[in-house]
């Protein structure tokens, strides 16, 4: 089916439609990563999204059920530059095609990815809609000129659960605050030896002391990190009680929650190859960030700045000088990525386990 990506100014480039064939809208950004697309479409961090994936070639190794991050959000849509015309892989289900159709969004293909990743790094992000042929421009431009920008969007209710979830029966006992996680960070901390107790977003401070956790995980997730409603005080007081780590969205609500600040980036940060320095190292990380925190807004006297991009020297981590509690603005889980710092996970879990046992942490 023919369609086009229609822009705010009118400009509609035409291309073609595969997936669930319908109209989408969100907020235009690139990811570089090589493969993982499966894993990108489905991490709930995207939602609201519209997804220019780099590499021109998609689909060629199709797509496998236990690869999806979550059933409970994912992209809006993406842009590609060729649809692989066959599919080859051990683990191959389906096709990317009838993956995508089945989750119910729509890709559109044949557009010059380049280009549009050079618009976005010179323009900005900004709403876009992918838009079946038969509807007029002027038709869907109404709904476009209408949707709400990222900015300023709390988008975190749209993809938490709504009930509380178990996984693995390990000893350590982690709650995991859930604003959108992925399932490659549950499954680092089960295949660590915890029990993870998956709740809502808005959970009270009462209620998840009643869990009796041993650390807290806070996720992930889409929108405006300064646009989520009442989370900042339940973060702060579980940061003041229990070894805490906190990934992406949890590191920006951290950060707020200590009094710091968030702001947009020009054009985010997307992909798998994204170093970061942390002590003396360089780490390649995992990056799905279109905001980040202020470095200047943490407070130096309670807080110890440990991880820098060295892309644009952007602020990628922290921990708490008298506290085991730190974050860090990229994916330590990756999926897609690297896995250079799954000893993150490691490290928090130390933490946790010093602190059960009445140690130093
Ligand atoms: N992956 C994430 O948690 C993204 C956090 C936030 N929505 C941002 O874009 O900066």
């Amino acid at each position: 089916m023919q369609g086009y990506l229609l822009f705010p100014d009118g400009r509609a480039l035409q291309g073609e439609l595969i997936g669930a064939k319908r109209p989408q809208l969100g907020e235009l950004v690139f990811n570089t990563s090589m493969t993982g697309y499966q894993e990108i479409l489905t991490d709930p961090s995207y939602h609201r999204q519209i997804v220019v994936l780099t590499y021109p070639e998609v689909g060629n190794y199709g797509c496998h059920l236990e690869v999806s991050e979550s059933t409970l959000g994912h992209a809006a849509g993406m842009v590609l530059r060729n649809l692989s015309p066959g599919s080859f892989h051990n683990r191959y289900q389906q096709t990317f095609d009838a993956f995508l159709a089945e989750i119910g969004v729509t890709a559109i293909i044949g557009l010059d990815t380049r280009k549009l990743t050079q618009m976005i790094r010179d323009e900005g992000p900004r709403n876009v809609m992918i838009v079946p042929a038969e509807i007029a421009v002027e038709e869907a431009a109404k709904d476009l000129a209408a949707a709400a920008p990222m900015a300023g969007a709390n988008l975190v209710p749209e993809v938490s659960t709504q009930e509380k979830v178990i996984h693995g029966d390990g000893e350590t006992h982690i709650v995991l605050l859930d604003l959108g996680i992925k399932l490659a960070t549950i499954r680092a901390l089960v295949e660590r030896g915890c029990r993870v107790t998956q709740v809502p977003w808005n959970t009270d401070f009462a209620a998840i002391e009643a869990l009796k956790p041993d650390g807290i995980l806070l996720s992930n997730g889409p929108g405006d990190p300064a646009a989520v409603p009442g989370v900042r005080p339940t973060v702060a007081k579980l940061m003041d009680t229990y070894p805490t780590m906190g990934i992406c969205l949890g590191f920006q609500l951290m950060a707020l929650a200590i009094g710091g600040e968030t702001y947009k980036l020009p054009f985010g940060h997307r992909g798998g190859n994204h170093p970061v320095k942390f002590d003396k190292r360089v780490v390649i990380t995992s990056q799905n960030h279109g905001f980040a925190v202020h470095e200047e807004s943490i407070p130096v006297d309670t807080c110890e700045i440990t991880h820098h991009s060295l892309f644009d020297g952007s602020l990628e981590g922290f921990r708490m000088r008298e506290k085991p509690v730190f974050g860090v603005q990229f994916h330590p889980e990756a999926a897609p990525g690297p896995n250079d710092c799954l000893d993150h996970f490691d490290y928090f879990l130390k933490q946790v386990n010093q602190h059960k046992g009445g140690g130093d942490a």
